[in-house]
Protein backbone atom coordinates (compact mmCIF):
# COMPACT_ATOMS: atom_id res chain seq x y z
CA UNK A 1 0.00 0.00 0.00
CA UNK A 2 1.50 3.23 -0.80
CA UNK A 3 1.91 6.18 1.82
CA UNK A 4 2.93 8.76 1.79
CA UNK A 5 4.56 8.79 5.14
CA UNK A 6 7.99 7.92 5.17
CA UNK A 7 8.03 7.59 9.21
CA UNK A 8 5.61 8.04 11.51
CA UNK A 9 6.58 8.74 14.94
CA UNK A 10 3.64 8.62 18.15
CA UNK A 11 4.19 9.38 21.60
CA UNK A 12 7.93 8.84 21.48
CA UNK A 13 9.85 9.27 24.94
CA UNK A 14 13.46 8.51 25.39
CA UNK A 15 14.51 8.84 29.01
CA UNK A 16 17.94 8.83 30.42
CA UNK A 17 18.25 7.48 34.13
CA UNK A 18 20.25 10.15 36.03
CA UNK A 19 22.76 8.51 38.74
CA UNK A 20 21.89 8.01 41.90
CA UNK A 21 23.17 10.62 44.28
CA UNK A 22 23.57 8.53 47.06
CA UNK A 23 22.24 5.60 48.38
CA UNK A 24 19.33 7.47 50.46
CA UNK A 25 18.09 8.20 47.43
CA UNK A 26 14.89 6.16 46.82
CA UNK A 27 13.18 7.54 43.64
CA UNK A 28 15.40 6.99 40.04
CA UNK A 29 15.13 9.84 38.26
CA UNK A 30 15.53 10.74 34.19
CA UNK A 31 16.53 12.62 32.20
CA UNK A 32 13.32 13.43 29.67
CA UNK A 33 15.30 14.23 26.55
CA UNK A 34 12.43 12.92 24.54
CA UNK A 35 8.92 13.48 26.13
CA UNK A 36 5.62 12.39 24.09
CA UNK A 37 6.90 13.52 20.32
CA UNK A 38 4.05 12.26 18.03
CA UNK A 39 5.33 13.65 14.10
CA UNK A 40 5.22 11.94 10.61
CA UNK A 41 8.01 12.42 7.70
CA UNK A 42 6.63 12.29 4.29
CA UNK A 43 8.40 10.85 1.60
CA UNK A 44 10.96 12.90 -0.25
CA UNK A 45 10.56 15.70 2.30
CA UNK A 46 13.44 17.46 4.65
CA UNK A 47 12.03 17.75 7.71
CA UNK A 48 13.78 20.57 9.70
CA UNK A 49 14.19 20.32 13.58
CA UNK A 50 15.43 23.43 15.49
CA UNK A 51 15.42 24.20 19.38
CA UNK A 52 18.36 25.19 21.49
CA UNK A 53 20.62 22.75 22.86
CA UNK A 54 19.81 20.43 25.02
CA UNK A 55 15.94 20.19 23.70
CA UNK A 56 16.02 16.56 22.46
CA UNK A 57 17.10 17.46 18.79
CA UNK A 58 19.84 14.48 18.34
CA UNK A 59 18.39 11.89 20.98
CA UNK A 60 14.99 12.13 18.66
CA UNK A 61 17.47 11.44 15.60
CA UNK A 62 19.36 8.69 17.51
CA UNK A 63 16.19 7.14 18.78
CA UNK A 64 14.81 6.76 15.10
CA UNK A 65 17.76 4.89 14.25
CA UNK A 66 16.96 3.26 17.11
CA UNK A 67 21.07 3.97 18.06
CA UNK A 68 19.12 4.33 21.40
CA UNK A 69 16.15 2.23 22.32
CA UNK A 70 12.72 4.08 23.15
CA UNK A 71 11.69 4.27 26.27
CA UNK A 72 7.97 4.80 25.39
CA UNK A 73 5.97 5.20 21.92
CA UNK A 74 5.88 3.32 18.33
CA UNK A 75 8.38 4.49 15.44
CA UNK A 76 6.93 3.04 12.29
CA UNK A 77 8.84 3.20 9.15
CA UNK A 78 7.16 2.79 5.63
CA UNK A 79 10.11 2.52 3.25
CA UNK A 80 9.73 -1.04 3.35
CA UNK A 81 6.73 -3.40 3.81
CA UNK A 82 6.43 -6.02 6.64
CA UNK A 83 5.56 -8.17 3.87
CA UNK A 84 9.11 -7.43 2.41
CA UNK A 85 10.83 -7.59 5.46
CA UNK A 86 9.08 -9.87 7.20
CA UNK A 87 9.99 -8.85 11.00
CA UNK A 88 9.29 -11.73 13.67
CA UNK A 89 7.16 -9.90 16.06
CA UNK A 90 4.31 -9.92 13.15
CA UNK A 91 3.81 -13.69 13.62
CA UNK A 92 4.02 -13.43 17.20
CA UNK A 93 1.17 -10.74 17.30
CA UNK A 94 -0.98 -12.27 15.03
CA UNK A 95 -0.53 -16.18 16.10
CA UNK A 96 -1.69 -14.96 20.12
CA UNK A 97 -3.73 -12.54 19.10
CA UNK A 98 -6.78 -13.53 21.80
CA UNK A 99 -3.89 -13.20 24.36
CA UNK A 100 -2.20 -9.81 23.01
CA UNK A 101 -5.73 -8.58 23.38
CA UNK A 102 -6.09 -9.76 27.11
CA UNK A 103 -3.00 -7.95 28.05
CA UNK A 104 -3.33 -4.68 26.23
CA UNK A 105 -6.92 -4.95 28.39
CA UNK A 106 -5.37 -5.11 31.69
CA UNK A 107 -2.67 -2.35 30.51
CA UNK A 108 -5.78 0.03 30.18
CA UNK A 109 -7.10 -1.03 33.41
CA UNK A 110 -3.44 -0.56 35.17
CA UNK A 111 -3.70 2.68 33.42
CA UNK A 112 -6.96 3.87 34.55
CA UNK A 113 -6.30 2.98 38.13
CA UNK A 114 -3.33 5.06 38.39
CA UNK A 115 -3.46 8.44 39.27
CA UNK A 116 -1.62 10.98 36.95
CA UNK A 117 1.31 11.77 39.39
CA UNK A 118 2.42 15.66 39.65
CA UNK A 119 4.14 15.61 36.54
CA UNK A 120 1.48 14.59 34.57
CA UNK A 121 3.29 11.45 33.77
CA UNK A 122 1.42 7.68 33.46
CA UNK A 123 3.75 5.02 32.17
CA UNK A 124 0.61 2.85 32.56
CA UNK A 125 -1.16 4.76 30.12
CA UNK A 126 2.09 4.98 28.21
CA UNK A 127 2.10 1.46 27.61
CA UNK A 128 -1.15 0.80 26.96
CA UNK A 129 -0.81 2.99 24.45
CA UNK A 130 2.13 1.66 22.92
CA UNK A 131 0.98 -2.04 23.13
CA UNK A 132 -2.41 -0.60 21.14
CA UNK A 133 -0.17 0.54 18.50
CA UNK A 134 1.81 -2.35 18.62
CA UNK A 135 -1.17 -4.25 17.31
CA UNK A 136 -3.42 -1.98 15.32
CA UNK A 137 -0.93 -1.46 12.50
CA UNK A 138 -1.65 -5.23 12.10
CA UNK A 139 -4.86 -5.82 12.83
CA UNK A 140 -7.22 -2.64 12.59
CA UNK A 141 -10.26 -2.76 13.87
CA UNK A 142 -10.34 -6.36 14.29
CA UNK A 143 -8.70 -5.80 17.57
CA UNK A 144 -12.31 -5.76 18.54
CA UNK A 145 -13.63 -9.04 16.36
CA UNK A 146 -15.89 -11.26 18.75
CA UNK A 147 -13.61 -14.20 17.38
CA UNK A 148 -10.21 -13.07 18.40
CA UNK A 149 -8.73 -16.77 17.28
CA UNK A 150 -10.41 -16.53 13.89
CA UNK A 151 -9.23 -13.15 13.30
CA UNK A 152 -5.99 -13.60 13.91
CA UNK A 153 -6.12 -16.40 11.93
CA UNK A 154 -7.43 -14.87 8.90
CA UNK A 155 -4.84 -11.90 9.36
CA UNK A 156 -2.01 -14.41 9.37
CA UNK A 157 -2.97 -15.60 6.12
CA UNK A 158 -3.40 -12.62 4.79
CA UNK A 159 0.28 -12.10 5.88
CA UNK A 160 1.66 -14.82 4.08
CA UNK A 161 -0.44 -14.18 1.37
CA UNK A 162 1.35 -10.66 1.10
CA UNK A 163 4.76 -12.12 1.53
CA UNK A 164 4.31 -14.84 -1.01
CA UNK A 165 3.09 -12.09 -3.55
CA UNK A 166 6.34 -10.61 -3.08
CA UNK A 167 8.53 -13.55 -3.72
CA UNK A 168 6.91 -13.74 -7.18
CA UNK A 169 6.72 -9.83 -7.68
CA UNK A 170 11.26 -10.28 -7.57
CA UNK A 171 10.47 -13.40 -9.89
CA UNK A 172 8.37 -11.81 -12.05
CA UNK A 173 10.89 -9.06 -12.22
CA UNK A 174 13.92 -11.45 -13.52
CA UNK A 175 11.64 -13.90 -15.86
CA UNK A 176 8.62 -12.70 -17.40
CA UNK A 177 7.50 -16.50 -17.67
CA UNK A 178 6.64 -16.08 -14.01
CA UNK A 179 3.18 -13.82 -14.70
CA UNK A 180 0.70 -16.90 -13.86
CA UNK A 181 2.29 -17.41 -10.77
CA UNK A 182 2.47 -13.58 -9.68
CA UNK A 183 -1.47 -12.86 -10.66
CA UNK A 184 -2.44 -16.10 -8.28
CA UNK A 185 -0.41 -15.18 -5.40
CA UNK A 186 -2.54 -11.47 -5.56
CA UNK A 187 -5.67 -12.81 -6.49
CA UNK A 188 -5.14 -15.61 -3.49
CA UNK A 189 -4.47 -12.51 -1.14
CA UNK A 190 -7.67 -10.20 -2.74
CA UNK A 191 -9.29 -13.44 -1.59
CA UNK A 192 -8.38 -13.17 1.97
CA UNK A 193 -8.63 -9.36 2.10
CA UNK A 194 -12.63 -9.82 1.23
CA UNK A 195 -12.65 -11.99 3.74
CA UNK A 196 -11.38 -9.38 5.87
CA UNK A 197 -13.50 -7.41 4.94
CA UNK A 198 -16.71 -9.47 5.48
CA UNK A 199 -15.39 -9.80 9.36
CA UNK A 200 -14.91 -5.98 9.71
CA UNK A 201 -18.41 -5.06 8.96
CA UNK A 202 -19.45 -8.16 11.69
CA UNK A 203 -17.82 -5.87 13.92
CA UNK A 204 -19.68 -3.54 16.08
CA UNK A 205 -18.19 -0.14 14.19
CA UNK A 206 -17.47 1.87 17.29
CA UNK A 207 -15.42 5.21 17.65
CA UNK A 208 -12.69 2.34 19.00
CA UNK A 209 -13.34 0.17 15.94
CA UNK A 210 -13.10 3.10 13.66
CA UNK A 211 -9.89 4.42 15.74
CA UNK A 212 -8.24 1.28 15.49
CA UNK A 213 -9.15 0.50 11.79
CA UNK A 214 -7.42 3.68 10.72
CA UNK A 215 -4.35 2.25 11.83
CA UNK A 216 -4.09 -0.88 9.92
CA UNK A 217 -1.34 -0.71 7.40
CA UNK A 218 1.98 -2.27 6.66
CA UNK A 219 4.46 -0.16 8.14
CA UNK A 220 7.59 -1.77 10.23
CA UNK A 221 6.89 -0.61 13.90
CA UNK A 222 11.27 -0.04 14.60
CA UNK A 223 11.02 -0.30 18.31
CA UNK A 224 9.54 -4.16 17.91
CA UNK A 225 12.74 -5.38 16.03
CA UNK A 226 15.29 -7.97 16.81
CA UNK A 227 18.88 -6.57 16.91
CA UNK A 228 19.48 -8.51 14.02
CA UNK A 229 16.42 -7.38 12.25
CA UNK A 230 17.19 -3.50 12.90
CA UNK A 231 21.39 -4.32 11.25
CA UNK A 232 19.40 -5.29 7.83
CA UNK A 233 17.17 -2.47 8.34
CA UNK A 234 20.22 0.24 8.79
CA UNK A 235 20.99 0.09 4.91
CA UNK A 236 18.08 1.92 4.89
CA UNK A 237 18.32 4.61 7.60
CA UNK A 238 21.19 6.49 7.75
CA UNK A 239 23.14 9.20 9.79
CA UNK A 240 25.47 11.91 9.30
CA UNK A 241 27.13 13.93 12.09
CA UNK A 242 28.05 17.20 12.70
CA UNK A 243 31.78 16.67 13.31
CA UNK A 244 33.45 14.36 10.58
CA UNK A 245 36.73 14.58 12.40
CA UNK A 246 35.61 12.61 15.13
CA UNK A 247 33.40 10.36 13.18
CA UNK A 248 35.29 8.98 10.68
CA UNK A 249 38.29 6.49 11.58
CA UNK A 250 41.29 8.27 11.19
CA UNK A 251 43.16 4.91 10.13
CA UNK A 252 41.35 3.93 7.42
CA UNK A 253 41.03 5.73 3.86
CA UNK A 254 38.44 7.11 1.91
CA UNK A 255 38.05 4.27 0.22
CA UNK A 256 38.28 1.81 3.52
CA UNK A 257 35.71 3.87 4.88
CA UNK A 258 32.80 3.85 2.70
CA UNK A 259 33.48 0.01 1.92
CA UNK A 260 33.10 -0.55 5.49
CA UNK A 261 29.30 -0.54 5.42
CA UNK A 262 28.89 -1.82 2.01
CA UNK A 263 31.18 -5.28 2.80
CA UNK A 264 29.39 -5.62 6.10
CA UNK A 265 26.47 -5.45 4.41
CA UNK A 266 27.41 -7.82 2.19
CA UNK A 267 26.68 -5.52 -0.84
CA UNK A 268 29.98 -6.33 -1.97
CA UNK A 269 32.84 -8.57 -1.91
CA UNK A 270 35.73 -6.78 0.10
CA UNK A 271 38.59 -6.09 -2.51
CA UNK A 272 36.57 -6.84 -5.65
CA UNK A 273 36.84 -4.36 -8.78
CA UNK A 274 33.12 -3.96 -8.65
CA UNK A 275 33.13 -2.31 -4.79
CA UNK A 276 36.29 -0.14 -6.47
CA UNK A 277 34.13 1.04 -9.32
CA UNK A 278 31.05 1.68 -6.99
CA UNK A 279 33.13 3.56 -4.17
CA UNK A 280 34.40 5.58 -6.94
CA UNK A 281 30.90 6.58 -8.32
CA UNK A 282 29.56 7.46 -5.04
CA UNK A 283 32.52 9.68 -4.58
CA UNK A 284 31.85 11.31 -8.00
CA UNK A 285 28.27 12.26 -6.82
CA UNK A 286 29.46 13.65 -3.80
CA UNK A 287 32.04 15.98 -5.62
CA UNK A 288 35.56 13.73 -4.36
CA UNK A 289 38.31 13.16 -6.74
CA UNK A 290 38.99 9.72 -7.84
CA UNK A 291 42.77 9.97 -7.15
CA UNK A 292 41.18 10.37 -2.77
CA UNK A 293 40.17 7.37 -2.60
CA UNK A 294 43.78 6.22 -0.96
CA UNK A 295 43.98 9.05 1.47
CA UNK A 296 43.33 9.49 5.22
CA UNK A 297 40.99 11.68 6.84
CA UNK A 298 43.25 13.73 8.47
CA UNK A 299 44.58 14.99 4.60
CA UNK A 300 41.06 16.72 4.24
CA UNK A 301 39.39 20.14 4.92
CA UNK A 302 36.17 19.86 6.77
CA UNK A 303 34.34 20.46 4.03
CA UNK A 304 35.59 17.84 2.11
CA UNK A 305 35.38 15.46 5.21
CA UNK A 306 31.80 16.15 5.45
CA UNK A 307 31.54 14.78 1.84
CA UNK A 308 32.92 11.71 2.95
CA UNK A 309 30.67 11.31 5.84
CA UNK A 310 28.07 11.76 3.12
CA UNK A 311 29.49 9.47 0.34
CA UNK A 312 29.42 6.40 3.25
CA UNK A 313 25.81 7.29 4.26
CA UNK A 314 24.67 7.41 0.63
CA UNK A 315 26.57 4.50 -0.30
CA UNK A 316 24.15 1.65 1.29
CA UNK A 317 21.61 3.33 -0.90
CA UNK A 318 19.36 4.94 1.76
CA UNK A 319 15.65 6.43 1.83
CA UNK A 320 16.21 8.03 4.81
CA UNK A 321 18.67 10.16 6.06
CA UNK A 322 19.20 12.04 9.47
CA UNK A 323 21.62 14.78 9.23
CA UNK A 324 22.24 16.43 12.89
CA UNK A 325 23.88 19.41 12.77
CA UNK A 326 25.86 18.39 9.38
CA UNK A 327 27.22 21.66 8.24
CA UNK A 328 27.10 23.41 11.67
CA UNK A 329 30.65 22.31 12.05
CA UNK A 330 31.96 24.34 8.45
CA UNK A 331 32.40 28.04 7.59
CA UNK A 332 29.04 29.86 5.62
CA UNK A 333 31.35 29.82 2.67
CA UNK A 334 31.09 25.74 3.00
CA UNK A 335 28.05 25.54 4.59
CA UNK A 336 25.93 26.17 1.51
CA UNK A 337 28.43 24.25 -0.54
CA UNK A 338 27.66 21.29 1.74
CA UNK A 339 23.80 22.42 1.42
CA UNK A 340 23.43 22.04 -2.07
CA UNK A 341 24.91 19.06 -2.46
CA UNK A 342 22.16 17.20 -0.01
CA UNK A 343 19.66 19.23 -2.08
CA UNK A 344 21.02 17.71 -4.95
CA UNK A 345 21.56 14.34 -3.43
CA UNK A 346 17.38 14.52 -2.09
CA UNK A 347 16.15 14.95 -5.56
CA UNK A 348 18.57 12.46 -7.68
CA UNK A 349 18.05 9.69 -5.03
CA UNK A 350 14.62 10.23 -3.65
CA UNK A 351 15.67 10.75 -0.37
CA UNK A 352 14.14 12.12 2.19
CA UNK A 353 16.05 13.68 5.43
CA UNK A 354 15.78 15.15 9.19
CA UNK A 355 17.53 17.76 9.34
CA UNK A 356 18.76 18.81 12.69
CA UNK A 357 20.25 22.35 13.74
CA UNK A 358 20.49 25.33 16.65
CA UNK A 359 20.36 27.65 13.54
CA UNK A 360 17.27 28.79 11.98
CA UNK A 361 18.40 30.46 9.16
CA UNK A 362 20.21 27.33 7.90
CA UNK A 363 16.76 25.22 8.57
CA UNK A 364 14.81 27.74 6.51
CA UNK A 365 17.46 27.06 3.59
CA UNK A 366 16.82 23.39 2.99
CA UNK A 367 13.48 22.76 4.98
CA UNK A 368 10.15 21.99 3.32
CA UNK A 369 8.30 21.23 6.55
CA UNK A 370 9.74 22.42 10.46
CA UNK A 371 9.45 21.60 13.82
CA UNK A 372 10.23 23.64 16.81
CA UNK A 373 11.35 21.20 19.91
CA UNK A 374 11.50 22.54 23.44
CA UNK A 375 12.61 20.51 26.37
CA UNK A 376 11.90 17.19 24.93
CA UNK A 377 8.50 18.17 23.37
CA UNK A 378 7.72 19.29 19.87
CA UNK A 379 5.60 22.72 20.09
CA UNK A 380 4.87 23.62 16.66
CA UNK A 381 4.77 22.17 13.03
CA UNK A 382 4.47 23.57 9.80
CA UNK A 383 5.40 24.08 6.44
CA UNK A 384 8.60 26.24 6.72
CA UNK A 385 6.97 29.24 4.60
CA UNK A 386 3.80 29.03 7.47
CA UNK A 387 6.62 28.76 10.61
CA UNK A 388 7.89 31.97 9.30
CA UNK A 389 5.17 33.64 8.28
CA UNK A 390 2.92 32.63 11.12
CA UNK A 391 4.54 31.61 13.93
CA UNK A 392 1.55 30.74 16.41
CA UNK A 393 3.63 29.40 19.47
CA UNK A 394 5.41 32.10 21.68
CA UNK A 395 8.19 29.90 21.46
CA UNK A 396 8.83 29.70 17.88
CA UNK A 397 8.41 33.36 17.85
CA UNK A 398 11.29 34.04 19.90
CA UNK A 399 13.36 31.64 17.99
CA UNK A 400 12.34 33.90 14.42
CA UNK A 401 13.41 37.25 16.62
CA UNK A 402 16.48 35.47 17.50
CA UNK A 403 17.99 34.80 13.94
CA UNK A 404 20.87 36.62 13.82
CA UNK A 405 20.91 39.40 10.75
CA UNK A 406 24.28 39.33 10.07
CA UNK A 407 25.20 36.04 8.59
CA UNK A 408 28.43 35.79 9.65
CA UNK A 409 27.08 34.91 13.22
CA UNK A 410 26.57 31.10 13.57
CA UNK A 411 26.45 30.72 17.66
CA UNK A 412 23.94 28.68 19.79
CA UNK A 413 20.39 30.35 20.31
CA UNK A 414 20.69 32.34 23.16
CA UNK A 415 17.27 33.86 22.55
CA UNK A 416 15.08 34.12 25.47
CA UNK A 417 15.86 35.41 29.53
CA UNK A 418 15.83 33.21 32.02
CA UNK A 419 17.67 29.66 32.16
CA UNK A 420 15.99 26.59 30.21
CA UNK A 421 14.55 24.38 32.91
CA UNK A 422 15.98 20.95 33.98
CA UNK A 423 14.97 18.59 31.49
CA UNK A 424 14.93 16.31 35.05
CA UNK A 425 12.26 18.09 36.38
CA UNK A 426 10.99 20.36 34.05
CA UNK A 427 7.92 23.04 34.98
CA UNK A 428 4.62 21.64 35.55
CA UNK A 429 1.65 22.17 32.43
CA UNK A 430 3.20 23.88 29.59
CA UNK A 431 6.69 23.68 30.55
CA UNK A 432 8.04 27.00 28.77
CA UNK A 433 5.28 28.81 30.87
CA UNK A 434 8.35 29.71 33.15
CA UNK A 435 9.92 31.95 30.10
CA UNK A 436 6.66 32.65 28.38
CA UNK A 437 5.55 36.47 28.00
CA UNK A 438 2.00 35.46 27.27
CA UNK A 439 1.45 32.69 30.14
CA UNK A 440 -1.73 32.50 32.16
CA UNK A 441 -3.17 30.25 35.40
CA UNK A 442 -4.29 27.13 32.82
CA UNK A 443 -0.30 26.95 31.53
CA UNK A 444 1.16 26.55 34.83
CA UNK A 445 -1.33 23.41 34.97
CA UNK A 446 -2.10 21.95 32.38
CA UNK A 447 0.00 20.19 29.38
CA UNK A 448 -1.40 21.91 26.53
CA UNK A 449 -2.76 19.35 23.15
CA UNK A 450 -0.88 18.80 20.12
CA UNK A 451 -3.71 20.38 17.85
CA UNK A 452 -3.94 21.29 14.18
CA UNK A 453 -4.83 24.55 13.98
CA UNK A 454 -4.69 25.04 9.78
CA UNK A 455 -3.97 22.11 7.59
CA UNK A 456 -0.08 20.70 8.47
CA UNK A 457 -0.10 23.43 11.32
CA UNK A 458 0.42 21.75 14.27
CA UNK A 459 1.14 23.52 18.00
CA UNK A 460 0.85 22.84 21.75
CA UNK A 461 -0.25 25.74 23.14
CA UNK A 462 -3.20 27.02 25.39
CA UNK A 463 -3.68 30.82 23.28
CA UNK A 464 -4.40 28.66 20.25
CA UNK A 465 -7.43 26.52 20.63
CA UNK A 466 -9.44 25.53 17.56
N1 LIG B 1 23.49 9.42 26.37
C1 LIG B 1 22.93 10.27 27.22
N2 LIG B 1 22.88 10.00 28.55
C2 LIG B 1 22.29 10.85 29.41
N3 LIG B 1 21.73 12.03 29.05
C3 LIG B 1 21.75 12.36 27.76
C4 LIG B 1 22.36 11.50 26.76
N4 LIG B 1 22.23 12.11 25.55
C5 LIG B 1 21.57 13.26 25.77
N5 LIG B 1 21.29 13.43 27.09
C6 LIG B 1 20.55 14.56 27.69
O1 LIG B 1 19.32 14.68 27.00
C7 LIG B 1 18.98 16.06 26.79
C8 LIG B 1 18.80 16.30 25.32
O2 LIG B 1 20.07 16.23 24.65
P1 LIG B 1 20.27 16.28 23.05
O3 LIG B 1 21.70 16.11 22.77
O4 LIG B 1 19.30 15.39 22.42
O5 LIG B 1 19.85 17.79 22.77
P2 LIG B 1 20.10 18.65 21.47
O6 LIG B 1 18.87 19.47 21.30
O7 LIG B 1 20.53 17.82 20.35
O8 LIG B 1 21.26 19.61 21.94
P3 LIG B 1 22.74 19.76 21.35
O9 LIG B 1 22.59 20.52 20.08
O10 LIG B 1 23.43 20.55 22.42
O11 LIG B 1 23.26 18.37 21.20
C9 LIG B 1 20.10 16.86 27.41
O12 LIG B 1 19.70 17.25 28.72
C10 LIG B 1 21.26 15.89 27.47
O13 LIG B 1 22.10 16.19 28.56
Amino acid sequence: MENEKLISIHNLKKYFPVKKSSFLQKEQLYVKANDGITIDINRGETFGLVGESGCGKSTLGRVLLQLYPQTQGNTIYYGKTIYEYKPAYVERILKNLPEQKKKLDALVEKAKAVKEDETHHNFKADDADRVFHEIVHLTGGLIYAKDLAKAGKLLLEEYHAGCKVVEEAAKLEKDSANRAAYEAAVKKQEEIRAQLDEMRKECEQSDAFLKAEQYWDHGIDLGMLKKEELRLLRQDIQIIFQDPYSSLNPRLTVGQLISEPLVGHKLFKKGSQELEDYIIEIMDKCGLEKYFIHRYPHQFSGGQRQRIGIARALALNPKFIVCDEAVSALDVSIQSQILNLLQELKEKENLTYLFISHDLSVVKYISDRIGVMYLGNMVESARSEDIFKNPLHPYTEALLNAIPTTDADNKELQILEGDIPSPVNPPKGCKFHTRCKYAMDICREKNPEWVEIEPQHFVACHLRKK
